[in-house]
């Protein structure tokens, strides 16, 4: 089909290593699908996290199993396993790119995050590029204030335009934090779905 005659789609991605996959997860990229009018989101376990190199995370298809457990019972949620199929380090502007193609080029990409994330932008693969090809929600995480100023002035009009934030209710959850509780022997309940917390403890993961 000719592009002008495509409909426009609006479509999330909320990438992550999900060591484990969590609430805040979820949460943020629900708020993030309704605020946004978003037609689906697509969670993408990384493969090999760019700015994670050298920290040991459990095998992907534990990660990919977890979010497809976490994400089944919402309709527009949908796991894309690209960056896993893919070799190197799992570069947002290859994913973004891939997704160009498979959507077309009328697709509005959104990259959902946490205000963690914005704070590092200047750090990724080509973020001038990328920038020029997505939008970015910031979403609030607790300890990570931005600065937009900052933002202004690292990328110009391209933060005006590209850099969004929305303010949800702030969730001080980690999977750094979670991996420690199972550690440590605590309750993981309610942090993560019921049916992650199940297969965490059958495969005996982050003992
Ligand atoms: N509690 C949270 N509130 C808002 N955003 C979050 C929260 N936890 C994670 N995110 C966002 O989700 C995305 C994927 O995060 P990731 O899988 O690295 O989880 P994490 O909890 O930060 O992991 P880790 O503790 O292992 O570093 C990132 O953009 C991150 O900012
Ligand atoms: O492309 C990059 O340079 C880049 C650098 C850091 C993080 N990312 C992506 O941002 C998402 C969250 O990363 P992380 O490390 O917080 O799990 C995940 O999809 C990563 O692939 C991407």
């Amino acid at each position: 089909m000719d592009d002008a005659l495509q409909p426009v789609r609006r479509i999330g991605i909320m990438g992550g290593t999900f060591d484990p996959i969590h609430i805040a997860h979820l949460a943020i990229a629900e708020q993030v699908r309704e605020a946004f009018a978003l037609d689906l989101v697509l969670f993408i376990p990384a493969a090999n996290p760019p700015h994670k190199q050298g920290r040991k995370v459990v095998p992907a298809y534990h990660r990919l199993m977890m979010t497809q457990l976490a994400v089944c019972s919402n309709p527009g949620f949908h796991v894309s396993k690209q960056e896993l199929e893919r070799k190197g380090p799992s570069y947002s502007l290859l994913t973004v790119r891939e997704l160009q193609e498979r959507y077309g080029a009328n697709a509005e990409l959104y990259f959902i995050t946490g205000s963690d994330t914005i704070n590092e932008l200047h750090t990724w693969y080509h973020i001038d590029e990328l920038l020029a090809s997505c939008h970015f929600v910031g979403t609030t995480r607790p300890g990570a204030p931005v600065d937009k100023e900052d933002l202004r002035k690292r990328f110009g009009q391209l933060a005006e335009e590209k850099i969004h934030f929305l303010a949800v209710p702030e969730l001080e959850i980690s999977s750094t934090d979670i991996r420690e509780r199972v550690r440590d022997g605590k309750s993981i309940k309610y942090l993560v779905p019921a049916a992650v917390e199940a297969y965490i403890i059958k495969e005996g993961l982050y003992r």
